[in-house]
């Protein structure tokens, strides 16, 4: 069996308005994982679980091997975690967190701290109150990331970085994938951002996980198809096919499992192609989560 960083099996957690339903969850050691997921999805708690912060209502949840919460002592060394709850100490400036942490965690790499200081353009003598909100955020990765933990877990790392200071956190996470040791879980609302640094993709929408796969085949399945037809009669969706636009008798598709005899099926009926075009992760995210709105509210009626 592949060694796994991240594993939970039918998790869910109930709060009065809100369920994270059934979460089944695989990251393979040494994958970047993009966690994607609309405001209000379940991003955060299912984080919160993984990190043992909080505890799940039903099933069961390891990391690095180890069950959570029960072992997140244990594991909290080789595990760097990072989200916007997590405050500095105001009073204090860089030099005392990294002098602090340097003393807590034994893999603590000096030289790329002082890289990653120069990257993000941070000063070391700066009280933390002091600094901008980007600049906090760098700071955090900062000390996690010189940590070199097994595992990084980062709730939206990027979110409130402008474009310079999000390239560079993401050149940072994309630097990382190249050590076949290391793995990232990390979650956006930035599909560019994830489409461009992640091996992983896993899609959560109102408590659900829609979709969870490797980012290559991932894409290579969803296609968008410009048609022509005979008629101008409304075409359905069948098969792969789950979305129609169509006006008059031009119509594009989606198909979230291409294949070429799609493209027969529609010749055979005298539909014109006109174009079999790739999707970006953004197009693809959109799409899925109305498609999966549309089929649970269907469901539920
Ligand atoms: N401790 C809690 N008690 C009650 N409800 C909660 C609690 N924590 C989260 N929720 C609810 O669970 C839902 C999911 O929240 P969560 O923070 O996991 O979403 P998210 O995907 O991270 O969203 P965002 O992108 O906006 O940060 C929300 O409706 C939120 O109000």
């Amino acid at each position: 069996m592949q060694d796994l960083a991240i594993q939970l099996q039918n998790v869910s957690k109930h709060f009065s308005h809100f369920e994270l339903k059934n979460i089944n969850l695989t990251l393979p050691k040494g994958q970047i994982m993009g966690f994607v997921g609309a405001n209000g999805a379940g991003k955060s708690t299912t984080i919160r679980l993984i990190m043992g912060l909080m505890q799940a209502d039903k099933g069961n949840i390891s990391v690095l091997g180890q069950s959570m919460p029960q072992m997140q002592t244990q594991i909290k060394r080789d595990v760097g975690f990072s989200s916007e709850e997590m405050k500095l100490y105001g009073a204090q400036n860089l030099a005392w967190h990294i002098h602090f942490i340097k003393n807590v965690y034994p893999n603590w790499d000096d030289n790329y701290a002082r890289e990653l200081l120069h990257r993000f353009d941070l000063n070391l003598e700066q009280k933390i109150k002091q600094l901008s909100k980007g600049q906090h955020i760098k700071a955090q990765l900062l000390l996690v990331l010189a940590r070199q933990p097994k595992l990084l877990v980062l709730d939206e790392p990027t979110t409130g970085l402008d474009p310079v200071a999000r390239q560079e956190v993401n050149n940072e996470l994309a630097l990382i994938l190249k050590d076949e040791e290391r793995t990232v879980l990390f979650s956006s609302h930035n599909t560019a951002d994830v489409e461009r640094i992640s091996d992983q993709i896993t899609f959560i929408d109102r408590g659900r996980l829609i979709d969870s796969q490797d980012k290559e085949s991932y894409l290579e399945n969803w296609r968008r198809i410009q048609l022509e037809l005979p008629t101008d009669l409304p075409l359905q969706p069948s098969g792969s096919v789950i979305e129609v636009e169509q006006n008059g008798r031009i119509a594009s598709v989606i198909s979230n499992q291409f294949e070429p005899l799609i493209l027969d099926a529609y010749q055979q009926q005298n539909i014109k192609i006109l174009a079999v075009e790739t999707m970006s992760l953004e197009e693809i995210f959109l799409a899925n989560v109305n498609y999966r709105r549309q089929v649970q509210q269907k469901g539920a009626r």
